[in-house]
Formats: structure tokens, C-alpha cells, sequence
């Protein structure tokens, strides 16, 4: 038996977050996810999806020719096979990425993949899942996230930036507003009045494509 996961969609698009925004990458989306973020756009990766072998996910990645690669979901940690698969993608000479909700062990993925943590602000109403023994994981080479839905979230956030020295932790703070919660203008204008050590992140696949899936 041949290792396997079960793989909502593979596609080439724009990199819409994190600090490849811009960039064309693939996307691997894996199903399945043991959160329910209220803010979700990825819903329809809850359930379905195909059962493929890591060989034929390879392929499929090669295919494209890219030079980025992230793994998304779903919850991708949630599948034991994630791990073998982020090797082999690394080893194929792709830059990874693997977005991640910090509620399990990232322990595992290889250090050559930047992991982009998300840590689950409380408007999510997922909070109480953050893994915080990760940040004790984090390196230069790695990200880290909140998606943001009210000014209480922000204050959250700010909070956990200095208990934790995030800024000093991980290559990237990101602060992302959650899409239909919050308008980007209000954060952009909290950061900069708060001077923080943070990089405002918009979904830029929504402003070009709305909310398609697939794009
Ligand atoms: C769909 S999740 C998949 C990976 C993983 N489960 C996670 O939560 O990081 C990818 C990223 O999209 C973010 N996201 C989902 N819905 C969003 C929304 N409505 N507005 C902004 N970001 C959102 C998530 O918080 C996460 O950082
Ligand atoms: N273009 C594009 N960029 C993305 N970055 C992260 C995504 C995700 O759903 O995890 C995503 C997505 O769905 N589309
Ligand atoms: S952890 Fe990620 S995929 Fe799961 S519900 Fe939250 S945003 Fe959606
Ligand atoms: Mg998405």
C-alpha cells in the first residue's frame, strides 16, 4: 500500500498571503480540519476530496513547473502523511510553504518548509486550540499569523506579540484582517498608530478573484 492523502484541489494561482504575496505558486489542499474558525473561507475542504498517493500529487506539482509550493487545507498537520509529503517537495527543490492553524505539533515538518502559524485569535472562537509550546519552535525561516475580526482581536494579538517577542521568534508577523469582519483600513491604521513590528496582509486572491475556489 502505497502512502496516501486525501487532497481536496491542486492549483497554480497567485500566492495571495504571507511573504510570497504576489508570487505564482501551486497549492495542494488537503481535506479535512479538526477547527471550526467561524471566519472560514476554505469550508468546502471539510469533507470530500480524492485519495491520491503522494507519487501522483508529485506529479501533478511538477506539472505546473513552480518555484513555490504550499501545502494548505483543511488542516494539513491533521494528516500523518502531510510530513513525507513536505520532505519530498522540499527534496524535489521547490520552496515550501505549509499554513498551518498551531493547534497541532509542528514539530515534525521538515525545517526546510516555512510554516505559517496562525495563532487563533479569539473572534475565531478557536483560541482555546492554540498549541503554544510551537512558538518555542519557530526559527527565521517561519511565519506567523493572526487573522483578525474586531479591535478586541487586535488588542489579543498585540498582547501575545510581547509576551512572546514574535517579531524576534519568526521571519514575519503578519496581521490579516478577517474577510467580512474587519475593514483592512481600521488595522492598517491601529498598526501604524501602535508602530508595531508587523506586516498588514490582505488576501489579495479576493480582491482579484473574490472568493472562488481554486484561484
Ligand atoms: C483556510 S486556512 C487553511 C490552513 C490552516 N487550517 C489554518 O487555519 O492556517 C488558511 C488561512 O486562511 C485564513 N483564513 C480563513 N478564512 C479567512 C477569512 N475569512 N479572512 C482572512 N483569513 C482567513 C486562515 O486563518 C488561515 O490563516
Ligand atoms: N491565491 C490564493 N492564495 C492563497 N494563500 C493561502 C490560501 C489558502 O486558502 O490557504 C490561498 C488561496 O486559496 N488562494
Ligand atoms: S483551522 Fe483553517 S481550515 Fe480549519 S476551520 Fe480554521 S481557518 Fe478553516
Ligand atoms: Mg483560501
Amino acid at each position: 500500500m502505497q502512502d496516501t492523502l486525501r487532497i481536496t484541489e491542486v492549483f497554480y494561482s497567485l500566492q495571495g498571503e504571507t511573504r510570497t504575496a504576489g508570487l505564482p505558486t501551486v497549492f495542494v489542499r488537503l481535506t479535512g480540519c479538526p477547527l471550526r474558525c467561524q471566519y472560514c473561507d476554505s469550508a468546502y475542504a471539510f469533507s470530500g476530496g480524492t485519495v491520491r498517493t503522494l507519487d501522483s500529487i508529485l506529479e501533478q506539482v511538477a506539472d505546473f513547473r513552480p518555484r513555490y509550493v504550499c501545502v494548505t487545507g483543511g488542516e494539513p498537520l491533521a494528516q500523518p502523511n502531510a510530513i513525507p509529503l513536505l520532505k519530498q517537495l522540499c527534496d524535489a527543490g521547490y520552496e515550501v510553504s505549509i499554513e498551518t492553524s498551531g493547534a497541532l505539533d509542528i514539530s515534525a515538518v521538515d525545517t526546510r518548509v516555512s510554516r505559517v502559524l496562525d495563532l487563533k485569535t479569539p473572534g475565531s472562537k478557536e483560541s482555546h486550540r492554540n498549541l503554544y509550546e510551537n512558538i518555542g519552535l519557530l526559527t527565521a525561516n517561519d511565519q506567523v499569523k493572526f487573522v483578525i475580526c474586531s479591535r478586541e482581536d487586535y488588542d489579543w494579538a498585540v498582547s501575545k506579540l510581547i509576551e512572546y517577542g514574535l517579531e524576534r521568534r519568526a521571519g514575519e508577523v503578519l496581521f490579516s484582517p478577517s474577510h467580512h469582519d474587519l475593514k483592512a483600513s481600521d488595522l492598517a491604521d491601529w498598526i501604524v498608530a501602535d508602530n508595531l513590528p508587523v506586516r498588514l496582509q490582505m488576501q489579495l486572491h479576493k480582491y482579484l478573484w473574490n472568493d472562488e475556489p481554486g484561484r
